[in-house]
């Protein structure tokens, strides 16, 4: 292009004007071509104000050339005018000119001062591609003389567009330089180099491999560098400027921080999350702050022994509650008091799930039971008149006394084996004998299961409808009953029978005077010939018979006490059941025989003795009986006079003989007489003399006579008793059956003792009255048994009451008597696991009282 240019000039123009042209040249400070190209036009025809400044311009002239060219705008006649021939020094002076006087003036460009249209349009096309030649930005502004803020505005988006569109580093060393920078002295240059120099250096230490704006223009396709080119000459000099700093050449100074960032905090590796917070609390505090502090220490103090710990969950989602509490114990009246108050503001909030539970426990809500748990009966029932409720046992008068004095008072010793891990269970030995455990006899402790009556003590002291579990109901046809309001399990305590614990003197007066009117009586056969008087006493009174009962009453005993109490049976009690148990009654008479009405299959259809105590006397049955006790007698005779050797037999044969269902009346009898006559000969016998020997003839008369009465007549009663009407025929034959084989047996002893005149002496003494006890529910009966009967007499007419008690209380006298000598039977160190049941010799003793396991004991031989 620049040939071409030259060639036109040339023919244009005289050859010495290219040697002109080469010389400004060379004397031109910079090597940028377009200088010459400047000198060159403003010499020739002024055209332009300015050398070009970059190669934008020259570019800029080129085309301004052509345009002239193609408006064939007249070559100035200066150009051809030049001085030829003069000094290279004179024509370079002279061809020289101060850029910066001349910069806009109309010496420096006299044809922009002087222009044609053509040449104005020529300028206006050129500003706008280079903005106002020779003149910076800054000072185009200043002066006015600027294009357009479009115009501006064009030009920067272009220079940004074509970084953008090289998206590569900026090198300053290619950037065009700007005006003042060409005019630059050498000092400053140098320094200007200098900086260079370190910014390059700068580049190089931060590792960013930046490529020269030269290098990358030169690797452009012509047409693009063209375009980059042109895009340059627009940017203004603040942009240049600008180009030059680091930041816009993307020259990273500063070393780069990598940081990881995790839910929104900074993670600085090797440091625990709370490791800020830590070193913030580690960071020691201003002394201003330290002064702040120290006065504020004291209040701090108080507010942490104020403040609550706080329970820390531990495990799963209801951890932390307190759960030590045994809610089925209750509240104490304190906490009640507490929880009352509490009311009073209640917690408008609702608790979490989790507290729910005890939030209802304490502050509480009405709710009721399923029935099959607990179902009292409603408010409004019909109540028994007079009944004064006592729950305890009380000794009345001389009860106190005489339960002291008794020879077996103390003969409860009794401590079991058992271990912990089992307990006491069936197998603990003061179970068996109907002992509870306490601290003195078991060393098991809360364990054991062997305190029903200790429980029951608990079970009432809390209180609650649920706990008392029973309650008095009226009953259509039987008065008052008792019925469960709970379930009860089998052979569980229920309610205690207390009352109060009396002699049989004082049942005999209270019968007499007190309950002569009464229809009922609540007397029961208790311990040591007592009586409970459960007129004043505990609900377990109203309890009625069943022949078929689903409790039993039980005599235990406590702390070296009998108590009575009502427990389930082998079958479990549900809710709203009336408990019943077995009365086991003794009517004493007919005319004491009441109606049973406890509808039961079974019901034996009066309240009497239980079926096995009253089996029909059959006529063969009563003469086997008979029979036995003769052949008892004579063997004990035998024995006596030394017809057979004792210690070949076998005393256990002998004893379960003795123990035989209803042959017991009549044998024991027989039995009776002949031992009291034996036993009156061998004391006889024991001292020497004709003259004792005499008396004992005398004394063996005497008493075989009187005894054959006796025995006659209380074989007759005791069958009587046993008996039913309808075999009452039956009983007077086997009465007169019994008396005529006494009156042998008579016969015998006396042959006997005749002949034992002459051999050792023998006294004969008046033997013990065998009689039949007749007391309220035979007393005797519970003695031997645990399950005991109630002595109640029903309703009875004064004179036929006056007669019963009358007999009842001798009758008492030998009980007790018998009594004794059991206890004494006892007290001689019996083997565990035996019961003394019966006493075999003892006054009277039922058949009913026997069962097939228990042993008995004759009493008079243990002690022989
Ligand atoms: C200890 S009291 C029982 C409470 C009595 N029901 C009351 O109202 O006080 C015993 C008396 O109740 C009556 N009794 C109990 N069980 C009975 C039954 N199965 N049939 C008829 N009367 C009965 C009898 O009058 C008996 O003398």
């Amino acid at each position: 292009m620049f040939s071409t240019l030259l060639e036109r000039m040339g023919s244009a123009s005289k050859p010495p004007s290219a040697t002109r042209i080469e010389r400004t040249r060379a004397s031109s400070s910079d090597s940028f071509p377009s200088t010459s190209t400047a000198d060159l036009l403003s010499n020739a025809q002024s055209l332009s104000s300015t050398p070009p400044t970059s190669v934008g311009d020259n570019v800029s002239i080129s085309s301004l050339i052509s345009l002239i060219e193609k408006e064939n705008v007249p070559a100035p006649a200066s150009t051809e005018n030049s001085p030829a021939g003069r000094s290279l020094r004179a024509r370079t002076k002279v061809g020289t000119y101060n850029i910066k006087a001349l910069a806009g003036t109309s010496v420096h460009a006299p044809t922009k001062y002087n222009k044609s249209s053509s040449i104005r349009d020529l300028e206006t096309r050129r500003r706008t591609l280079s903005g106002v030649p020779g003149e910076t930005l800054g000072g185009a502004l200043a002066s006015g003389s600027l294009s357009t803020d479009a115009a501006q505005e064009d030009a920067q988006r272009l220079v940004h567009d074509g970084i953008a569109a090289l998206d590569l580093p900026w090198s300053v060393k290619a950037l065009p330089k700007s005006k003042s920078e060409i005019g630059l002295s050498e000092r400053a240059k140098k320094k200007a180099a200098a900086e260079e120099l370190e910014r390059r250096k700068s580049t190089r230490l931060a590792g960013e491999k930046v490529e020269s704006l030269t290098k990358k223009i030169s690797v452009l396709g012509k047409r693009s560098r063209k375009t980059f080119e042109s895009g340059l000459l627009k940017a203004s000099r603040e942009l240049r400027k600008l180009a030059d700093t680091n930041e816009f050449a993307h020259i990273d100074t500063k070393p780069v921080l990598h940081e990881v960032w995790s839910n929104g905090k900074l993670v600085v590796p090797g440091e625990p999350a709370n490791k800020k917070k830590k070193a913030e609390a580690a960071v020691p505090a201003s002394p201003k702050k330290k002064v702040e502090e120290i006065v504020e220490e004291e209040p701090k103090e108080e507010k942490k022994s104020v403040k609550k710990e706080k329970t820390w969950l531990t495990k799963g989602l209801y951890a932390g509650q307190q759960g030590n509490r045994d809610w089925s114990i209750g509240f104490s009246p304190r906490e009640r008091e507490m929880m009352a108050s509490q009311r009073s503001k209640p917690n408008t909030l609702l608790p979490f799930p989790m507290w729910h539970g005890q939030r209802l426990l304490q502050v509480g809500r009405d709710f009721k039971l399923p029935f099959d748990v607990c179902s009292p009966l409603p408010p409004g029932q019909p109540k028994p008149d007079e009944w004064r409720k006592s729950t305890r046992n009380r000794f009345i008068g001389d009860a106190a006394a005489a339960w002291k004095t008794s020879k077996h008072f103390g003969d409860w010793d009794s401590s079991c084996v058992c271990r912990s891990e089992e307990g006491c269970d069936e197998n603990c030995q003061n179970r068996i004998m109907f002992y509870e455990c306490d601290s003195t006899n078991c060393k098991i402790g809360p364990k054991c299961g062997n305190r029903a009556f200790a429980d029951l003590q608990e079970r009432r002291k809390l209180g609650g409808k649920y706990r008392i579990g029973v309650e008095v109901v009226k009953t259509e046809d039987r008065g008052y009953g008792v019925r469960a309001n709970r379930c009860f399990d089998p052979h569980q305590i229920i309610v205690e029978y207390n009352g109060e614990i009396i002699t049989e003197e004082e049942c005999d007066r209270r019968m007499n005077e007190e309950y002569k009117n009464n229809e009922c009586y609540y007397l029961m056969a208790f311990d040591q010939n007592m009586i409970i008087d459960a007129t004043t006493g505990s609900m377990a009174r109203f309890v009625n018979h069943s022949c078929s009962p689903n409790c039993k009453m039980v005599k235990w005993i406590v702390a070296g006490k009998p108590r009575m109490a009502l427990f389930a049976g082998d079958k479990p009690i549900m809710t709203g059941e009336e408990l019943t148990y077995d009365y086991n009654f003794d009517p004493f008479s007919a005319k004491n025989v009441q109606e049973c009405r406890c509808g039961s299959a079974n019901c034996r259809g009066f309240l009497g003795p239980r079926p096995k105590d009253q089996k029909p006397l059959k006529e063969h049955a009563i003469e086997k009986a008979v029979k036995a006790g003769v052949k008892a007698g004579k063997r004990k005779l035998k024995e006596i006079l030394g017809g057979d050797d004792e210690s070949k037999r076998s005393p256990k044969k002998r004893k379960i003989a003795s123990a035989k269902g209803t042959k017991r009346p009549a044998s024991s009898t027989g039995k009776n007489v002949t031992k009291d006559a034996v036993k009156s000969i061998k004391r006889s016998a024991s001292s020497t003399g004709k003259k004792v020997a005499k008396g004992a003839v005398k004394s063996i008369k005497r008493s075989a006579s009187s005894a054959s009465m006796k025995v006659a007549k209380g074989a007759v009663k005791s069958i009587k008793r046993s008996a039913s009407s309808a075999n009452m025929k039956v009983a007077k034959d086997a009465a007169k059956v019994v008396k005529k084989n006494v009156s042998e047996q008579i016969i015998n002893a006396k042959q006997t003792v005749s002949s034992r005149k002459r051999g050792a002496p023998i006294a004969v003494k008046k033997t013990v009255k065998a009689s039949v006890l007749k007391t309220y529910g035979k007393s005797q009966t519970k003695l031997g048994s645990r399950n005991s009967t109630l002595a109640i007499v029903p309703a009875v007419t004064r004179e036929s009451k006056t007669s019963k008690t009358s007999k009842t209380s001798s009758a008492s006298k030998k009980s007790v008597r018998n009594i004794v000598r059991t206890m004494k039977g006892r007290k001689a160190g019996r083997p565990a696991g035996i019961k003394v049941v019966k006493v075999a010799g003892a006054a009277d003793t039922s058949s009913d009282e026997i069962s097939d396991d228990e042993i008995v004991v004759d009493v008079e031989k243990i002690k022989g």
